[in-house]
């Protein structure tokens, strides 16, 4: 199975650090809608893996994180695309979940979703923690320079890394 497992914030749209806590503020970066697109409509499945500490802290509700899926949904299915499972970890740093990246408890759910191993699936991801995610389990971690991937850059990286600038290029890569 083509699966490719995606972080949100920072790769698929604009990230913050205030948090995007609006459909107002969730904004598709440059060409990462169409990537998802291009991948699905060749065969790939696309789920997504997203902290969303932002619920436990308060600053936006399930309904508003719901709301901004449901726009990449349709965005995605406007270009003949579609997107498969997308799961969120809604808790904040202190309560000890299981499913919080960089714990990979959130890549989990999914392959079990699908009856997938993880063993070399890839998941993009900006932040340090996405990639540590990746490793815990053996996906391939991949890193993207969109949101705070620069500056992820500027620390150390697990092992084998690939390093892309956007997700259009990693779907680029995939398609090639
Ligand atoms: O990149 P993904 O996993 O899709 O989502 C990240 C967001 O949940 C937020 O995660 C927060 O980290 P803390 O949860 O406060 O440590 C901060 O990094 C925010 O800037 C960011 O918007
Ligand atoms: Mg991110
Ligand atoms: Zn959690």
């Amino acid at each position: 199975m083509k699966l490719l497992i995606l972080d949100r914030d920072g790769v698929i749209n604009y990230d913050s650090d205030a948090y995007i806590k609006s459909l107002e503020e969730w904004i598709p970066l440059p060409g990462a809608v169409e990537a998802i697109a291009r991948l699905s409509k060749a065969g790939w499945t696309v789920a997504v893996a997203t902290n969303q500490s932002g619920l436990a802290r308060g600053y936006y509700d399930p309904a508003t994180l719901d709301a901004m899926h449901n726009r990449l949904r349709q965005l995605v299915a406007e270009q003949g695309g579609q997107l498969g499972l997308i799961v969120h970890c809604p808790h904040g740093p202190e309560d000890g979940c299981n499913c919080r990246k960089p714990k990979p408890g959130l890549l989990q759910q999914i392959a079990t979703h699908y009856r997938v191993a993880l063993t070399g699936l890839w998941f993009v991801g900006d932040s340090t923690g996405d990639l540590q995610a990746a490793q815990a389990v053996d996906c391939q971690p991949v890193l993207v320079k969109t949101g705070k991937g620069e500056r992820t850059l500027d620390k150390p990286l697990p092992s084998g890394t690939l390093v892309f600038d956007d997700l259009a290029a990693v779907a680029e890569h995939l398609l090639h």
